[in-house]
C-alpha cells in the first residue's frame, strides 16, 4: 500500500514561541486504512492533523503528500459552534456548488437521507455529524480526516458513528484519519492506533497498543476497560511507570 501522507521528524512550535507542541514525530497514512490518534487534551492531536494537511508551519521535518491527494476534512465541532442558518442542501454546496444527485448520494451514504431541506440549526448532534461527514465525502476523497467526530454524541451514537465510518471506508475505499477520545470503541474500529503526548508514545495495531505500558501510563484507568477487551494480552508487571509525559508535558495541557 502506498502512503497518502508521510511526515518525517515533524516538529511544530506553539504559535509565536519556540516551545514544541509536537517533537520529532514520524507518521504516515496508507491508502484504505483507518488510523486513530489518541492522546490527552493538549497532546497535539489536532496540531498533527492540521500540520499533515498543510495548515500549520513546521519548525522542522518534512511532510510529503501524494500529489493528487483529495482530502475530506471534518474539523472539530467547536469550529461550527455558531449556528449555521441554512438548509442541509445549501450547506453541502459550500464552498462549491454540487448537483442534487451528488447531494443525495452522500447523504444516503451517511444515513442522512431525506434531510436536504432540514435547517442545519435543527439537527441533532448525530445528524449534524452525519451531514459534516457527507460534505467531506463530496468530491471523492482518498482520505477522510475527522477531528473528534463523536464529540457530544451519546454512547449509542458513538458506536453508530464508528460503524458508519467502517461502512464508508468499505464503500468508498477512502483512508480515514481520526482524532478521538473514545478509547474503547476506536480499538474496534481502527486498523492502527497512534498514542500521542507531544511525541509518539506508542503505535501499532489496536491489540498491540492496548497491551502497551505506555498506553496504560497515558490513560490510567481509562485504559483498563480496553485491556479487558483484549484479555489475550499478558499483563505487564511494570505497568508503565515510564509515563510518556515524563519526557514531554505540553504546557497548557489540561
Ligand atoms: N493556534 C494556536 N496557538 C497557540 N497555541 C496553540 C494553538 N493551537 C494549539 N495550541 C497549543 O498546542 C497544544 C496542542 O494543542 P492541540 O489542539 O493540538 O491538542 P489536542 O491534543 O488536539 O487537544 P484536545 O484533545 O483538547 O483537542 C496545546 O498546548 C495548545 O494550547
Amino acid at each position: 500500500m502506498s502512503a497518502l501522507i508521510e511526515a518525517r521528524n515533524l516538529t511544530i512550535h506553539r504559535t509565536g514561541s519556540t516551545e514544541p507542541v509536537l517533537r520529532d514525530v514520524d507518521f504516515r497514512i496508507l491508502s484504505g486504512e483507518i488510523v486513530t490518534v489518541l492522546g490527552p487534551n493538549g497532546s497535539g492531536k489536532s496540531s498533527l492533523v492540521r500540520a499533515l494537511l498543510g495548515h500549520l508551519p513546521l519548525a522542522a521535518g518534512r511532510i510529503t503528500r501524494r500529489p493528487d491527494l483529495r482530502v475530506g476534512y471534518v474539523p472539530q465541532r467547536m469550529q461550527f459552534e455558531t449556528a449555521i442558518p441554512m438548509t442541509v442542501r445549501r450547506f453541502l454546496s459550500l464552498p462549491r456548488r454540487i448537483g442534487d444527485d451528488a447531494a443525495a448520494l452522500v447523504l444516503a451514504r451517511t444515513g442522512a437521507d431525506g434531510m436536504q431541506s432540514r435547517q442545519m440549526t435543527q439537527l441533532s448532534g448525530g445528524q449534524f455529524q452525519r451531514v459534516l461527514l457527507a460534505r467531506a465525502l463530496l468530491h471523492d476523497p482518498h482520505l477522510l480526516v475527522l477531528d473528534e467526530p463523536t464529540q457530544g454524541l451519546d454512547q449509542p451514537g458513538i458506536v453508530a458513528f464508528y460503524r458508519l465510518i467502517e461502512e464508508v471506508r468499505r464503500q468508498t475505499g477512502a483512508a480515514v484519519l481520526m482524532v478521538s477520545h473514545d478509547l474503547l470503541v476506536v480499538m474496534r474500529a481502527s486498523d492502527r492506533v497512534v498514542c500521542l503526548n507531544g511525541h509518539i508514545c506508542c503505535e501499532g495495531s489496536p491489540d498491540h497498543v492496548s497491551g502497551a505500558p505506555e498506553y496504560r501510563a497515558l490513560f490510567g484507568t481509562g485504559a483498563e476497560g480496553t485491556l479487558a477487551l483484549y484479555r489475550h494480552h499478558h499483563d505487564h508487571d511494570h505497568d508503565g511507570d515510564e509515563a510518556c509525559d515524563r519526557h514531554h508535558h505540553p504546557a497548557g495541557a489540561s
